[in-house]
């Protein structure tokens, strides 16, 4: 038999993208002469973070169902119908020996056409709160690795696997020494980092409150590395300093996580898997603008634990300052944190994804 091909296909946002990455690493770790294509949608995050790691993606014309009646919802149906045909073009063409869907409207097509042709399918679920796509394509894939217990209420019980989410390789271990990661910041190594991690996109409601807290937040004694997302980064570049350093979107997370003393994070997915191995103190703030509210059941997990600090977008006015001081002034709280988020690290998901996917491949 030739080489072995294989299609990731999924995005949107970092959240679906980089479990495809890693996943993709581990794969061509194992065997070094597979082929790779990414599928994800035009004019997306993918089409720009995929190729920077190294592989070639397609976009396909294909965008969510908006909840209100718009032009781009009576485009829908053309969309789909266009995006599959692209999609059994790729499979024609690529002929993958497997598929593997990480979510976001992007996979459908895919996976959808994928299955139809007999080609096995594996899903990776990262959430607790199943996404659309990965429910309309359940009976169609062999597979699905989840992270979350409890996940038989989506999907059909004998074919979940319980993995944890990929990590990306370089960030499942870190080195201890921070020399290169101050001076890539451009920090000096006398006081303790602050990592602001606003998600893949940003967050608005996370920037306003780190502008309005700015001199709280030194007097407290840290400096800043601020995350602040694409979209808000001509608001909030202004506020650089010697002191604080501000960014769309960080490209080197190994160093970013490296430098960090303790972190202020959306709990996405992506963020709280990778923050359990690094095992350092983080305050969630989670987004409640994502369905179910999942991103607060994703860092409830941990607060039940007492291995993270979860406040609301609610509670921010009221206790943030009391809630930050307290953690800064505790050391003794933060070596308790760190420990404790550190034994809900799941290291080794990407190599037991690969090996469900490599179950499917005889
Ligand atoms: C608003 C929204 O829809 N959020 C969802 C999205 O989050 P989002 O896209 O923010 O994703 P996650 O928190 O899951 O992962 C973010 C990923 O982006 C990387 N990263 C982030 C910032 C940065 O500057 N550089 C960088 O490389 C992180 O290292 C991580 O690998 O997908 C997640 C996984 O399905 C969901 O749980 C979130 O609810």
């Amino acid at each position: 038999m030739g080489n072995y091909r294989f299609i990731l296909s999924g995005g949107g946002t970092g959240g679906h993208i980089y479990p495809a990455i890693a996943i993709a690493n581990e794969l061509k770790r194992r065997h070094p002469d597979a082929e790779f294509l990414f599928v994800g949608a035009e004019g997306r995050m993918e089409m720009e973070k995929v190729p920077q790691a190294g592989y070639e993606i397609e976009g396909l014309w294909i965008t969510g169902l908006q909840r209100k009646l718009t032009l781009k919802n009576l485009m829908f149906p053309f969309k789909v119908i266009s995006s599959l045909l692209k999609a059994n073009k790729i499979a024609k063409r690529f002929k993958p020996h497997a598929v593997i869907g990480t979510g976001g409207f992007a996979s459908g097509p895919m996976l959808r056409v994928a299955s139809g042709k007999g080609i096995p399918c594996v899903l990776q679920e990262q959430n607790s709160f199943a996404g659309i796509t990965n429910k309309l394509l359940k009976d169609r894939v062999a597979k699905i690795c989840v992270a979350y217990d409890g996940m038989e209420k989506f999907f059909p019980a004998d074919k979940i696997v319980k993995t944890g989410n990929p990590v990306r390789g370089d960030l499942v271990v870190l080195r201890q020494d921070k020399s290169e990661a101050l001076e890539y910041f451009g920090l000096a190594g006398h006081k303790p980092i602050l990592l602001i991690l606003g998600g893949s996109l940003g967050a608005r409601r996370i920037n306003e409150l780190i502008a309005t807290k700015l001199d709280f937040l030194l007097a407290q004694g840290v400096q800043i590395v601020w995350q602040c997302g694409k979209l808000y980064i001509d608001k909030y570049k202004k506020y650089e300093s010697d002191q604080v350093k501000v960014f769309d979107f960080l490209n080197r997370m190994d160093l970013a996580y490296i430098a960090a003393d303790m972190m202020i994070s959306r709990s996405g997915a992506g963020a709280v898997s990778e923050l359990c191995i690094v095992g350092k103190p983080v305050v969630f703030i989670p987004s409640p603008n994502v369905a179910e509210d999942h991103q607060t059941m994703n860092a409830k997990a941990l607060v039940d634990e007492e291995a993270a600090i979860m406040l609301r977008e609610s509670e921010l006015d009221e206790k943030f300052e009391k809630t930050f001081a307290e953690l800064c002034a505790n050391s003794q709280m933060q070596k308790d944190l760190s420990v404790n988020i550190r034994k809900m690290a799941l290291p080794d998901a990407t190599k037991h994804i690969v090996d469900e996917i490599e179950k499917l491949l005889n």
